[in-house]
């Protein structure tokens, strides 16, 4: 048997930790089947093939949520790069509790995704839900807690470039204040607001114009000082609106050409001495169809 989990666009603009949705590609793929004992390979990128790999850990979650324990054979098929900001850590661990989830026969999707946020705690030192939700849903997803989504069903086109650089979520996590100035938190709302309103109304022109954040991207730009170089090139080439993907490197856009705009965006990159790959992804692809 066998799952296929989708990367994710996390925070989307202004909704640290809250905004995230599903694209199409890249992916990963986790082959599964019962077992006297644990085991995982893995083919693609390079992530642990042992117990601390995410997927492992969020299909022994499942597991200990029901009170069960079953060992699986794994496989996993790596296609989104690690530290990528597209969400790589948040799809394995939903693979990994999607596999338990149907060996074990469980349905309760609050389960399955309380299991794979404890993958990502693994992997980021934060149970942070925007990754592994909209991977699920593939809908634009807005999270609050206690675990409680509200959906906005989506597809537009967008265009996401990884560069050849790393960002590790812990470390991007690490660069943010404890306390945000009460300004910036105001933008923030009304930055949101705007763009669910302008969602909802299927009106991507008008949300590329609500992607700013103020609370969250600002205390990492540190770690991307490429950020304004590239954002200009994609904002010269049409695009609607850009921002970071999760906490970086890779980076998103809404346009109507997003073809040329992800060129544009590459460009950029290369003009800095750092290659960079992209993709034309379709908003809104997740688990369940
Ligand atoms: N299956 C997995 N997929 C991705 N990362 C994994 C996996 N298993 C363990 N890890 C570890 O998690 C960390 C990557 O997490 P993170 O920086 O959050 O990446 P991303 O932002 O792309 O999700 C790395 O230390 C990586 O080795
Ligand atoms: N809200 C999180 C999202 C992290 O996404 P990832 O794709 O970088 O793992 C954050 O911004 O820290």
């Amino acid at each position: 048997m066998k799952v296929r989990v989708h990367a994710t666009i996390a925070n989307f603009g202004p909704g640290f930790d809250v905004f995230g949705v599903g694209i199409g590609e890249p992916y990963d793929e986790l082959s599964f089947r019962e077992s006297d004992e644990w085991s995982i390979r893995v083919e693609g990128f390079p992530v642990p093939a042992d117990e601390t790999n995410v997927a492992v850990v969020a299909a022994r979650a499942l597991a200990r949520l029901v009170g069960e324990d079953v060992p699986l054979e794994l496989k996993l098929r790596k296609g989104i790069r690690p530290g990528s900001g597209l969400g790589s850590s948040g799809a394995s661990s939903l693979a990994g509790a999607l596999a338990m989830a149907r060996v074990l026969g469980v349905e309760d999707e609050g389960l399955i995704l309380r299991a794979a946020m404890e993958g990502e705690r693994a992997a980021s030192g934060s149970a942070h839900p925007d990754n592994v939700v909209p991977a699920y849903y593939g809908d634009f997803t807005i999270i609050s807690t206690p675990l409680h989504v509200d959906r906005i069903p989506v597809d537009f086109r967008v265009a996401v470039v990884l560069p050849e650089v790393e960002v590790p979520t812990r470390e991007a996590r690490r660069a943010l204040p404890g306390k945000v100035p009460i300004g910036d938190a105001v933008s923030n709302v009304a930055l949101a607001a705007s763009l669910v309103k302008a969602l909802i109304e299927g009106d991507m022109e008008r949300a590329g114009m609500f992607l700013d954040d103020r609370i969250a991207l600002p205390y990492r730009l540190k770690l991307m000082p490429w950020y304004g170089t590239v954002r200009r090139a994609a904002m010269e080439a049409g695009a609607w609106g850009f921002s970071v993907s999760g906490s970086g490197p890779a980076v998103f856009a809404l346009g109507e050409d997003v073809v040329q705009i992800g060129k544009a965006i590459v460009e950029a990159f290369e003009g800095l001495g750092i290659s960079a790959k992209a993709y034309v992804a379709r908003a809104g692809v997740g688990v369940v169809p």
